[in-house]
């Protein structure tokens, strides 16, 4: 049994040991902290540890065998900073909102809201120059829409996106009916583009933001049943809508995708489309088809982009990726024989695809921007909030554990 190095989230600890719950397996490691042990990686600190019993796969055996928890990420908080009473009680108060459209709407007198112009979050300029959420409460939210001519009835259009540490719930809502500017005058704050925020925001709000935005696309685009043409109507969280006299319930969907860096033991594979800005690139990436696993669609992909089989697969951690619509990303890592690294690119998907060294995407990460036009030519990696730059950062991670003997 060999030893594989990791990094550890989502996991719970207990002392010196951590636990990983793949599938009906609870896995039980040693906790050994390294030299990197704290590093930052998508604002969490995190810790490295001592992995037995790696699993490897393959093709034929992808139906059978558990993914591996090779690269599991732990942050490094001291104490769980969350009692675990308090989180079920806020699942479960959240739960309910779904359910009960009274207790929903009560809720919703009491509650916080993100506020949205034709899909634009409404961001605030804090002291230090940075950007946040522009969240209000209801009361005032029904105030400045009465003041700019509409019902403040459209209060009830907000829909839920969950529950705050201190128990309120929180929801979102779209002005777009409303003057745009207008709206940024009396909240003293501006809309932005979400791909503008999703970069500019910090770590714990981008997730609120894209959920928002993306339920609020959904609502937008899901008026009428599929069967029947009929109007649709949703519940008071607008979390599923019901079309017409057949009463078919339609729920906000997802779509699978796998990301996955395929690496050789020494380098790691990276491609990119015609569509990418000019020197980025990114792991490999593939909507599942229909019936596929998640280890199906990643052998898959990674034969149809670039000619090479993959011999062992690890589970990292998933993304909602909210661009161009709502994506449920699957993240891994995966290794290819070294004596079988010849890249066959399929030019149909993608414009380049070619093995990277340590040293050079150590070079890539440091780049903290995006190069202006005009600027000399620079590879350069998905920024910090996108999932294939943790599956980088954890690559990284692993080889730089490996060459010090860990
Ligand atoms: N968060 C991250 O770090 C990254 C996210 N991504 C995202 O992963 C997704 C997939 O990446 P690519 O394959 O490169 O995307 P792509 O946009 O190039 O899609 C490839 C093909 O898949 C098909 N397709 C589009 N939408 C589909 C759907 N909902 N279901 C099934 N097939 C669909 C189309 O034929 C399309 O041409 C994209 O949404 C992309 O934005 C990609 C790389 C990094």
């Amino acid at each position: 049994m060999t030893e594989e190095s990791c990094v550890c989230r989502d996991t719970d600890t207990e002392g010196d040991s951590v636990h990983f719950t793949s599938g009906t397996d609870r896995k039980h490691f040693l906790r050994k902290p390294t030299a990197n042990e704290g590093d930052a990686v998508g604002g969490e600190r995190l810790c490295c540890c001592q992995v037995a019993e790696p699993v490897l796969t393959g093709p034929d055996q992808s139906r059978s065998v558990m993914l591996s928890p090779l690269r599991i990420l732990l942050p490094v908080i001291g104490p769980l900073s969350r009692g675990c009473s308090s989180y079920v009680s806020r699942m479960r108060f959240v739960n309910r909102l779904k359910q009960d459209d009274a207790a929903c709407l009560a809720a919703l007198q009491r509650s916080r809201v993100l506020l949205f112009h034709r899909l634009c979050p409404l961001l605030q300029r804090t002291e230090r120059g940075t950007l946040r959420t522009a969240a209000f409460n209801s009361s005032d939210v029904q105030l400045i829409v009465e003041r700019l001519g509409a019902d403040r009835s459209l209060l009830k259009e907000s829909v839920l996106i969950g529950c705050s540490e201190q128990n309120q719930a929180q929801f979102c809502l779209d002005l777009g009916e409303l003057d745009q500017a207008a709206v940024e005058g009396e909240c003293d704050a501006n809309f932005f583009d979400l791909r503008k925020s999703f970069f500019l925001l910090t770590g714990a709000e981008v997730p609120l933001v894209t959920k928002s935005q993306a339920l609020l696309r959904w609502h937008q685009s899901s008026g009428f049943c599929s069967a029947t043409g009929e109007p649709t109507q949703r519940n008071q969280a607008g979390s599923h809508r019901v079309g017409g006299s057949r009463g078919i319930v339609y729920y906000p969907t997802m779509s699978p995708v796998v990301i996955v860096l395929v690496s050789d033991g020494k380098r790691c594979l990276l491609a990119r489309q015609s569509s990418f800005p000019q020197g980025m690139y990114s792991a490999l990436a593939g909507f599942c088809d229909m019936g596929e696993s998640l280890e199906e669609t990643l052998y898959r992909e990674v034969a149809e982009e670039v000619g090479l089989e993959v011999q062992s697969v690890s589970y990292s951690s998933s993304q909602h990726w909210p661009f161009p619509h709502s994506s449920f990303m699957l993240a891994c890592h995966a290794f290819v024989n070294p004596t079988h690294t010849q890249v066959d690119v399929d030019h149909a998907e993608l414009e380049d695809a070619r093995w990277f060294s340590l040293e050079e995407i150590t070079c890539a990460l440091q780049v903290k921007s995006p190069p202006r036009r005009g600027d000399p030519p620079v590879f350069w990696l998905p920024p910090k909030h996108a999932i294939a730059n943790r599956l980088v950062t954890e690559w990284v991670e692993t080889q730089r554990h490996r060459k010090s003997g860990g």
